[in-house]
């Protein structure tokens, strides 16, 4: 009956009620459909901060308009507005897996919720598969529960059919599987099973593995196939049907990865329940979803307000940012990709031996404990929070310390959303509806950090400044930088890597610039006068611009990184005695073998010499 209900395509037959969840592309509200009076859910997305075009948008629209499960979120309609697009679907007002995760079960969701959660997104998957779409970003955030439990799997609109070779994949990183990370081959719907496998994790820890990370480390992670399947302590108490049916999802070949119809019949969802068991047991009590978004407006209002942390706050400062919403995350895969494309399965660069393939196959991958294994060759380790330590092959002393801020994302400086100006963080929820209607009536006002000048582009937790957007500019060729030579032994890396890094060096305190020219005109001389009229034309002009806020967040930046350069300094000391100590252990222990040796042969000697002179 409900689907036979025609919706408006007009924005003006809907009131926006309250912000229920908010995407890397906009934001979710409760609506009130006027025509039918009827409670639905609408997802605003800003089309200028979309990475596709009208045409694609609409024909993913088109797409998710003629998917029909009872476990997929239905398409009701789609409306323009000025530049958004306003999605209408069923309201589903348990919200997403995710949200009542990081609001109720921080720890996760026990087996048999588990199980009927992925037994229903199964079904959903099986089905797309079956239409020959896939869904590319299956994840917790996905999952929506309606208000009896019904469980069905949104953010459709990613879809997209056959096999796939794009520039942009809509899924996060610590979801994706690493084909689609390395699109060395055209990827298919086995893509979703491996998110599958991640969000069947996701679930059963409160968060995904390898959340912690930042996006590239997840990436090199995922693609060095480090185990990610419950093994640990915590995770003794799983069944061994969930551990075997995860890694049978986290196969790294897709063609070994079951289909979603063969993953159905695993032992495992015979565990799964009713929709009735996940009221009972996930939503009974639960305040409405839009009360659990205030909270979580004003807890990252709190964090912002507490700007000095010590380190281990830190951490679990990246933790709760998961929490609030990882899957805000989104980011051009391409950069990454560039990054990664040097580094093999094993995470080390293909030409070894010299010391600038050295520093960047460990873009904070291999920290210095596992470098300490070959301390007397540490040279140049890059370690992970972007720090780079130089040390000299023969004493491993520390000559430099420099400090790449956002290093890991190259050529982007992003400034993290959780630290920005307090007096932009609107606490008010009325506000928060009104400037979306603001939105939906056309003003354009309802983007505030737009105004900045230095805002260009919101990528999750990140805000990408207008200096990105200056540094790609002044070095538009960077892609055609062909291979150079860095050492004797003759190792080649692409110098668009390279350059990528050093141009955001250029972004740093004069001593960083200073020290970046210096590596470009070593290493590109062609390249340093550009360089150079870029810092003084901009650099200054852009730090100022960009307020105190950014020099308050770099000055705090570089305490927390020269308090970890001494850490790591102090760290690399104690290694290094223990070392000299193990040697000179050796050595003494060989003296005493070859004395021991040489004694012998002596007394031998002798024997035989007065051997002889009694036969005389
Ligand atoms: N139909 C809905 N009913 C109720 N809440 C919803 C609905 N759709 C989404 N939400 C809530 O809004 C949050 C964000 O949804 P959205 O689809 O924007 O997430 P996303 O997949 O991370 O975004 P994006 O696709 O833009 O990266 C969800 O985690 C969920 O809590």
């Amino acid at each position: 009956m409900g689907d036979k209900k025609i919706y408006p395509d007009e924005a003006n037959a809907y009131k926006l009620l309250e912000e229920v969840g908010e995407g890397s592309h906009g934001s979710v509200y409760r609506a009130i459909c006027l025509p039918l009076n009827e409670i639905v859910a609408i997802k605003i997305l800003d089309l200028d901060k979309s990475r596709r075009s009208w045409d694609e948008i609409s024909l993913k629209a088109e797409t998710w308009r003629q998917m029909n499960h009872p476990n997929v979120v239905k398409l009701y309609s789609c409306f323009l507005s000025d530049r958004a697009l306003g999605v209408v679907m069923p309201f589903m007002a348990g919200g997403s897996c995710l949200h009542i995760m990081k609001a109720h079960f921080p720890d996760g969701f026990e087996e048999p919720v588990i199980a009927t959660i992925l037994k229903e997104t199964l079904k959903a998957l099986e089905y797309l598969h079956r239409q020959r779409q896939f869904h590319r970003d299956v994840k917790a955030g996905n999952i929506l529960v309606d208000a009896d439990g019904r469980v069905r799997l949104g953010g459709v609109y990613g879809t997209s059919g056959g096999t796939q070779s794009t520039k942009f994949y809509p899924g996060t990183p610590c979801w994706m599987a690493p084909e689609v990370m390395q699109n060395v081959h055209d990827y298919d719907f086995k893509a979703d099973i491996w998110s599958f496998g991640i969000t069947a994790l996701e679930l059963a820890h409160g968060h995904a593995p390898f959340s912690q990370y930042p996006p590239l480390k997840v990436l090199l992670k995922t693609l060095q196939n480090v185990p990610s399947c419950p093994n640990g302590e915590q995770d003794k108490h799983f069944s061994k049907s969930f551990k075997e049916m995860v890694a049978m999802c986290l196969v790294k070949d897709p063609i070994k990865r079951p289909t979603a119809e063969k993953l159905l019949k695993h032992s495992f969802f015979k565990s799964a329940r009713s929709s009735d068991y996940i009221f009972q047991h996930v939503l009974d009590g639960l305040p409405p979803l839009w009360e659990c978004m205030k909270v979580s407006k004003l807890t990252e209002a709190a964090l912002v307000a507490d700007k000095r942390t010590p380190l281990e706050e830190q951490e679990e400062r990246s933790q709760n940012e998961y929490k609030r919403g990882v899957n805000n995350w989104s980011f051009d895969i391409e950069d990454l990709k560039m990054q990664c494309a040097l580094i093999k399965d094993d995470g080390f660069f293909a030409e070894r031996g010299d010391n600038l393939s050295k520093q960047l196959s460990v873009l904070g991958v291999k920290d210095l404990e596992s470098s300490s294994n070959s301390l007397p060759d540490l040279v140049n380790v890059c370690v992970p929070n972007g720090l780079r330590l130089s040390a000299k092959k023969s004493d491993a002393q520390l000559l430099e310390i420099a400090r790449p801020h956002n290093f890991l994302n190259g050529a982007k400086s992003l400034i993290p959303l959780g630290r920005k100006d307090p007096k932009h963080i609107d606490k008010d929820p009325l506000r928060a509806s009104r400037s979306t209607n603001d939105l939906l009536q056309g003003n354009k006002d309802v983007s505030l950090e737009k105004s900045k000048g230095t805002f260009v582009q919101r990528k999750g937790r990140f805000h990408v400044t207008s200096d990105n957007v200056e540094l790609v500019e002044a070095f538009p060729h960077l892609e055609s930088y062909p291979s150079f030579s860095v050492s004797d032994h003759g190792a080649t890396v692409p110098v668009a890597a390279v350059m990528t890094q050093m141009q955001s060096f250029l972004h740093q305190t004069a001593i960083q610039q200073e020290m970046a020219l210096n590596l470009i005109t070593s290493i590109c001389p062609g390249e340093a006068s550009s360089a150079q009229q870029l810092l003084s034309k901009s650099s200054f002009r852009n730090a100022v611009g960009t307020g105190l806020y950014m020099v308050e967040s770099n000055v705090d930046r570089e305490h927390e990184l020269l308090q970890q350069a001494a850490e790591l300094q102090s760290r690399i000391v104690i290694l290094m005695d223990e070392l000299q100590s193990l040697k000179s252990r050796n050595i003494q222990q060989l003296e005493r073998q070859l004395n021991a040796i040489y004694n012998e042969e002596e007394e031998e000697r002798i024997r035989r010499e007065e051997a002889s002179k009694e036969e005389y």
